[in-house]
């Protein structure tokens, strides 16, 4: 697959499918917002048109792209909020709509995890990542409706999430809350779509953003290659496909997912830790190990 650039410049010129000006005075809250797809996300909406507006618990990171979106004019809300705190989203809205309006579309991408063996992993980190990625989504997506329902009009959601298909070695906490909100997205779609509402989810495989950092060289160095097109995805090609979902070319979709993974989840072997040796590329490796 052909390389996208990733630097901010690279961004300004990356190729859109969507089309000018899709998105133009909608206001779009995105999670995560600082780096990598959610940082993508925000760029792409601003060049079609949006009033942007971006989270996420660290200032700096919220800080580079408030700079970057002064410097090309583009209006920009920059908060500091942890996800997982409720009465933190409340004023993220607040702050939301006072400056620009509801929402229309919220982009709920924040999230991570730390890669552990699933033995290996306290209940106190358990429950740091269930509440990052199921609670924290759940928070910020039941905040936007509850406000789109009191105010009488509709929304948009996209979740991002994760390819889990056949589970997500090394990351099981990450996988059951994922999970989690795949299901809370279906339901609420049937809850709330007598209110116009919309919620779809996007579960991306492995994508080239600073956040795969965090994994050990040992797995990175097999990342590429855990997908029938022997690739990693880039955070633009995540936010291309946020953009169509979160457009009304997606009118008759939700409770949806998409998965966007070069195939990883018919074919391929990812582990997010060092691969145990019973699973080793070498037959007498492995067979040395079971017998
Ligand atoms: C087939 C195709 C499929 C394709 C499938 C696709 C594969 C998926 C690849 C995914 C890639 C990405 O998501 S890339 C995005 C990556 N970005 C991130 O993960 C960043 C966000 N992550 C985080 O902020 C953290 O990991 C998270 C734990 C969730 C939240 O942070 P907090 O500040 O709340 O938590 P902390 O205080 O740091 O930690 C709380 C506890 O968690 C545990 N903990 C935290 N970090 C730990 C660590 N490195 N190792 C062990 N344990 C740890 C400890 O018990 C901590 O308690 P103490 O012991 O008391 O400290
Ligand atoms: N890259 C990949 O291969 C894949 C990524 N994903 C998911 O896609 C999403 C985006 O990840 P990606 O761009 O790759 O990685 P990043 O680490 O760059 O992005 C994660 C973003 O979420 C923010 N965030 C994390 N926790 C919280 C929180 N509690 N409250 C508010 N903001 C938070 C982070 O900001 P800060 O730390 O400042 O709070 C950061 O901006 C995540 O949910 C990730 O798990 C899923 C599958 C694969």
């Amino acid at each position: 697959m052909t390389a996208l650039p990733v630097s901010e410049a690279g961004l300004d010129d990356a190729p859109m499918t969507l089309a000018d000006g899709l998105f133009r005075d909608r206001v779009v809250l995105v999670s995560g917002g600082g780096s990598g797809i959610g940082k993508a996300t925000a760029w792409m909406m601003a060049r079609l048109g949006a009033k942007v507006a971006i989270c996420g618990r660290t200032a700096e990171r919220l800080l580079g792209v408030e700079t970057a979106f002064r410097d090309r004019g583009w209006p920009l809300l920059a908060q500091t909020c942890d996800i997982r705190d409720e009465q933190a989203v409340e004023s993220l809205f607040d702050a939301v709509e006072a400056r620009f309006g509801l929402p229309n579309i919220l982009v709920n991408n924040a999230g991570g995890q730390f890669a552990l063996a699933a033995d290996k992993i306290t209940p106190k980190g358990w429950r740091a990542v269930i509440e990052t990625n199921l609670t924290g989504t759940w928070l910020m997506m039941q905040t936007a409706a509850q406000r789109w329902i009191a105010a009488s009009r509709g929304g948009v959601v996209v979740n991002v999430t994760a390819a889990n298909e056949r589970g997500m070695p090394g990351i099981a906490h990450s996988s059951a809350a994922r999970a989690g909100v795949v299901n809370a997205s279906r339901t609420a779609a049937v809850e709330w779509a007598p209110y116009g509402i919309r919620i779809n989810c996007l579960a991306p495989g492995l994508v080239d953003s600073g956040g795969l950092s965090v994994y050990p060289p040992e797995a990175r160095a097999g990342f590429h290659r855990a997908n029938p097109q022997r690739s990693v995805g880039h955070p633009w090609d995540m936010a291309q496909i946020i953009g169509f979902l979160a457009s009304d070319s997606a009118r008759y979709v939700t409770g949806a997912t998409l998965t966007a993974d070069g195939g990883g989840a018919l074919w391929g072997d990812l582990w997010t830790i060092e691969r145990p040796v019973f699973f080793s590329d070498t037959q007498q490796e492995a067979a040395d190990h079971v017998s």
